[in-house]
Formats: C-alpha cells, structure tokens, sequence
C-alpha cells in the first residue's frame, strides 16, 4: 500500500483527527491511537485500522514515553487546544528537536495563532468563520450546516491527510519533518474555492437558495417521488436538461426559458407535480441509460445495493457486519486495503506496541504497574 512503513501517533480527538488517522491507515501506515487511561469506551467511530495504546499523559512516566515513541515515529497527530501540547512538554520545539525528521500535524479548528485560537468550537463555529455557512441553506431560511461534513472532515481530517502526504513527499529530499498547522476554518475556505472564484462570472449574484447551483434552479434540485422518495436533479448544459425534459414528457415549447431566473418558480411549481406522480424506481427506470443528469436519491440503506455501486464495491463490510464507504480513491497498482476486523478497544495494543519500539517487558510491567499505561482484553468488547 502507498504508505507501508509510515509509522503515525495520533493523539486521540474527537472526529476530524480520527479521519485523518482512518484516511492513513487504510492506505497502509501503521497507526497508533494514543488514549488516555481509565476511560471506558473510545470515543473515536473511526479507529479502521488502527492500534490502540492507552498512556496517562499527566504523568512525567507518559510524557517521557510518548516522546521515545515519537523519536521512533514519522508522523505525530494532534487535535488539542492551543497550548494543550506545549503544556504537556510535548510541543513541536522539543519533538522535532529529538527527531528531526518528524512530521508534527495540528489539527484545530481556528488554527494556531489569531484571537479565536484557544477558544472551544464545532464544525458548524468553523463554517461560520470560514464564510460559507452564510451561503448554505434555502431561500429565506437561517443558514444551514450540511452535517458536520464540511469544517471536520473536509476542511479538517483530508486536508490535515493531504498536509501530511505533502510533508511526507517533501522529506525523501529535504530528510527534514516540519509543523503542519491545519485550521478547519482555512480547510473548510479552500474547499470552497470554487464559491469564491466563480462570484466574479455572477454565479452567486443572488441571495443565498436563489442562485444556479444552491437550489434556486429548478433544474438542479430535488423532487419528491410519489413513494416518498426522492430524485436528485443536475440537468444544468442544453443538451442534458433536454434530456430532463424528454423523460418528464414535457415540452419545451410549451415552458418558460431554462435560464429565465424570474420563471424559477413556474418551472418547478411543473418539476414537482411530474415528479410527485411517479414512484423512485419509476423515475430511476426512465432516467438510467440516458443524460438527463437524474439520480435517487439513495438511503443509507439502499446505496450498497445500487448496481453502480455494487459493481464498483464502493462499500464494504467488517467482520461484525457494519458497512462503510471504501477508502477512495483507488490506487492501481496499491489500492487501500481496508482492515476488516473490528475496532480496537482502548489500550488493546498498548503491550503489543511498547515490545515493537522495543521496550523490554520488565520496563512494561513497571509502566503498567505505575500507571503509566494501560493494557485491556478485547473481551472489554463485549
Ligand atoms: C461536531 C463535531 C463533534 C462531534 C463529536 C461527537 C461524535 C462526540 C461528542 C461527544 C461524544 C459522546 C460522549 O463522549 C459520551 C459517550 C462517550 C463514550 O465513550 C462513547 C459514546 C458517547 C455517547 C460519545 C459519542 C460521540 O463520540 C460523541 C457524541 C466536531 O466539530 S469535532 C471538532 C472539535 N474541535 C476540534 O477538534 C478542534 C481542536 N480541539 C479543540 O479545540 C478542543 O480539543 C475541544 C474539541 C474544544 C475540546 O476541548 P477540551 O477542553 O475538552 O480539550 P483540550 O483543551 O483540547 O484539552 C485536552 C485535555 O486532555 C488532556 N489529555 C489528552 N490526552 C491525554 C492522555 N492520554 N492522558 C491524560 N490527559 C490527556 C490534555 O492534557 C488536556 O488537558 P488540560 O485541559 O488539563 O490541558
């Protein structure tokens, strides 16, 4: 896989630096989730992959044992608040200082300088600073955060993977580590590049719900089938809303202009009543083969069993059943290998990876019998 042999700490956080870890993983680094002691359940959905070793960092016993394990390490991983790190005796000055080489990725939301950048936040605090929340909803509606997708993990654990990948690239000619400083609020901006860059052909023009490509078309949108269902809408190019129009049974001569902003709401007051007088696999049955840009919109439920995504096997299972999206994209010659079993509890490996950077078992015990670490049973699972 494209990163065996890459050896990654992730110091455990909340969502976006779980992804990230996830994202390096399942392309083949070996990474080790550090937890703390005396917690129950991981709070991490997104271990794949990973080992877990459970240190008490509020000991002088753990600060000085993640620190060998860092020397030994290519990649550390950290989602805490400013200064969290540096407080602890672990900031970037004294890791890099014993391994040069090092690769120390900050994951936060506001990024390490600036007036916010201590304070506490969410995905939706993020998007909010990052400007795009303003342009995220209805017509008329308050602004609207899309899950928390866009700030954590766009902005957040891929671009923070990206950084990493980019740093690991640049030291096979430099041999030098350096600080990655991934703010969700700049991550969540540049995603959306796009928005910013387009307003000047007047994509944006309008109030937010009003324009092209932010549900004020009615050619890009979604229509409520007769099932209770929904189809997802794209016809945007002449040649593909033809095709819309076609398998709507509609004519065109009979309809406002696609592009007469003022007969928006004509054109889908049409759009919705043809829908609703359909079911999701009728419309699915029109629509498949041809270039109207008309998808369903698929449940959660329903997306493994989608013949393009069941011959692509974009989803897979682990060992206990549950399904998830594949690691994308796919590599030809090493594609991700996903790890099929189940997630690790807290501490499962924390034996296992002591050994492994070469700690002798006598020094394990003492740690273990200190505090210093934590070693559970898989039988914690349970
Ligand atoms: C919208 C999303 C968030 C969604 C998260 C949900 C998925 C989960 C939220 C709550 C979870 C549930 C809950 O935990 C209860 C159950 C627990 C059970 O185990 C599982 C089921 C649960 C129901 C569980 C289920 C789900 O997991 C939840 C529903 C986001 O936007 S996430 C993005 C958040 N922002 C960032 O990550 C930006 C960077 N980070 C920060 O700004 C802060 O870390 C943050 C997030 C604001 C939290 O601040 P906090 O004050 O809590 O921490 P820090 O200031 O960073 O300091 C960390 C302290 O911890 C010490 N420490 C760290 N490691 C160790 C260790 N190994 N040993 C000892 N101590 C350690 C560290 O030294 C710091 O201590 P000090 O405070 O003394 O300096």
């Amino acid at each position: 896989m494209a990163l065996a042999g890459v050896r990654v700490i992730e110091l455990a956080g909340l969502a976006p630096a779980p992804f990230c870890g996830m994202i390096l993983a399942d392309f083949g680094a070996k990474v080790i989730r550090v937890d703390r002691t005396k917690f129950a359940t991981a709070v991490d959905t997104q271990a794949r992959g990973k080992q877990s070793v459970a240190i008490n960092l509020k000991s002088t016993e753990g600060v000085a044992l993640l620190r060998k394990l860092c020397v030994q390490s290519d990649v550390v991983l950290e989602p805490y608040r400013k200064g969290v790190m540096e407080k602890l005796g672990l900031g970037p000055k004294e890791l890099l200082k014993e391994n040069p080489c090092l690769i120390y990725a900050r994951l936060t939301g506001y990024g390490q300088s600036g007036p916010y950048a201590t304070a506490a936040g969410h995905d939706i605090n993020y998007l909010a600073i990052s400007g795009l929340l303003s342009r995220l909803g209805r017509s008329g509606e308050k602004p609207y955060a899309p899950l928390n997708l866009l700030a954590d993990f766009a902005g957040g654990g891929l671009t923070c993977a990206l950084g990493i990948v980019l740093a690991l690239l640049e030291r096979t000619r430099s041999g030098k580590g350096q600080v990655i400083d991934t703010s969700m609020v700049e991550g969540a901006a540049y995603v959306g590049s796009f928005i910013w860059k387009s307003r000047r052909i007047g994509l944006w023009d309008h109030p937010k719900g009003e324009n092209m490509l932010d549900s004020g078309a009615p050619f890009y949108d979604t229509y409520q089938t007769s099932d209770g269902k929904y189809m997802a809408v794209g016809a945007i190019e002449p040649q593909f809303y033809r095709q819309l129009l076609k398998g709507l049974e509609l004519d065109d001569k009979e309809l406002p202009e696609q592009m007469s902003v003022s007969d928006w709401p004509e054109l889908r007051r049409i759009f919705t009543k043809c829908f609703a007088s359909k079911t999701q696999e009728d419309w699915s049955r029109i629509f498949d083969g041809t270039d109207a840009c008309v998808t369903p919109v698929l449940s959660f439920e329903q997306v493994s069993s989608h013949p393009h995504n069941q011959e692509r096997a974009s989803f897979i299972k682990d060992s206990s059943g549950e399904e998830s999206p594949r690691p994308a994209p796919v590599l030809s010659r090493t594609p991700a290998e996903p790890c099929l079993a189940s997630d690790p509890v807290i501490g499962e490996h924390t034996v296992e990876v002591l050994e492994e950077y070469g700690f002798t078992s006598a020094e394990i015990n003492q740690m273990l019998a200190a505090g210093v670490v934590e070693c559970n049973a898989v039988k914690a699972k349970l």
